[in-house]
C-alpha cells in the first residue's frame, strides 16, 4: 500500500551531541515499501537514524521530508525501542494506552487492547502486570501498544534482541502481518538471518553514514562493497 508518508527524503541530514556527529550526513530516499531493514555493525549509527527519522533525535545539520505535513507524518508512526518500557499497570491497560492518551473512550480503548492482546498471544495474560512478563511477552505487549494506533509507518529499534528462537518467529510473524495490513516497517538488526527473512529493502550503514543500499534481493546476491561483502560473511568490520 502507498501510505501519505511516502516518500521520505533525507538530505544532508545529521544528528550531533555535544559536537559529535552521531550519525550523517545520510542522503537516502524511502518509499516506505514493505520492510526496510537497517544493517551494520555496533555503532554504525542505526539507532540514531531511526531516532532522528522519528524526531526523538535532534536534526542538527540537513533536511529529512515526508511526504505530508511533518505533524500529520508524526501522527501515523510509532517506535518501539529495544527494551520497550513497561507501565506499572497490566497487559490490558499498557496496550489501551495510546489510545486513551488519545482521548478515545476508556471502553473503547480496553475492548481494543482486549483484541490486540489476542492477535499478538497475550489474550491470556490481560490482568497480568507487565513488568512482571518475559522479555519476548514484554516485545509482544510493545507491538500489540504500538499497532494499536493503527500507524502507517512503525520504526524497530533490535525488536529481537536477547530474545530466543521462538519468540523472534513469534515477532517476526507479528510484523509480516502488519506488513500484510499496509505498514510500513523500518527496523534495525544486527541478526542477518532476521534481514534476509523479513526486509524488501536494505540500508547498510556503517560509520554514521549510509554505506550502501538497495532492495534486499540485490543486496544479498550481490553486494557492492567490500565491507557490506565482509559483514554478510560475518566477518569483522571496523
Ligand atoms: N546519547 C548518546 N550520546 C553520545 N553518543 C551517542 C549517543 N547515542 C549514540 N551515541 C554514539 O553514536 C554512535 C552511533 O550509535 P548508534 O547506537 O546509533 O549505533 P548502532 O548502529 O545502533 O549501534 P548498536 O548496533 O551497537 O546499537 C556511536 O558511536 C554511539 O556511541
Amino acid at each position: 500500500m502507498v501510505s501519505g508518508l511516502f516518500p521520505v527524503v533525507l538530505e544532508g541530514a545529521e544528528t550531533s551531541r555535544r559536537g559529535r556527529v552521531l550519525v550523517g550526513p545520510i542522503d537516502l530516499t524511502l518509499d516506505g515499501t514493505g520492510i526496510c531493514v537497517f544493517m551494520g555493525p555496533n555503532g554504525a549509527g542505526k539507532t540514531s537514524l531511526l531516532r532522528l527519522m522519528h524526531g526523538a533525535a535532534r536534526l542538527t545539520a540537513g533536511s529529512i521530508r515526508w511526504a505530508c505535513p511533518l505533524a500529520q507524518a508524526r501522527r501515523a508512526q510509532a517506535f518501539v525501542f529495544q527494551r520497550p518500557i513497561m507501565l506499572r499497570r497490566s497487559v490490558r491497560q499498557n496496550i489501551a494506552y495510546p489510545l486513551r492518551a488519545r482521548g478515545v473512550a476508556r471502553r473503547i480503548a480496553l475492548e481494543r487492547a482486549e483484541a490486540w492482546a489476542e492477535r499478538v498471544g497475550l489474550g491470556g495474560m490481560l490482568e497480568r502486570q507487565a513488568p512482571v512478563l518475559s522479555g519476548g511477552e514484554q516485545q509482544k505487549l510493545a507491538l500489540a501498544r504500538a499497532l494499536i494506533t493503527e500507524p502507517e509507518l512503525l520504526f524497530l529499534d533490535e525488536p529481537c534482541a536477547s530474545l530466543d528462537g521462538r519468540a523472534t518467529r513469534e515477532i517476526e510473524d507479528i510484523l509480516l502481518t502488519a506488513r500484510a495490513n499496509g505498514t510500513s516497517l523500518i527496523l534495525s538488526t544486527h541478526n542477518m538471518g532476521q534481514a534476509r527473512r523479513l526486509a524488501d529493502d536494505v540500508v547498510f550503514m556503517l560509520h554514521g553514514k549510509v554505506h550502501e543500499t538497495g532492495s534486499a534481493a540485490d543486496f544479498f546476491a550481490r553486494t557492492r562493497t567490500h565491507q557490506a561483502a565482509a559483514f554478510l560473511k560475518g566477518d569483522i568490520v571496523e
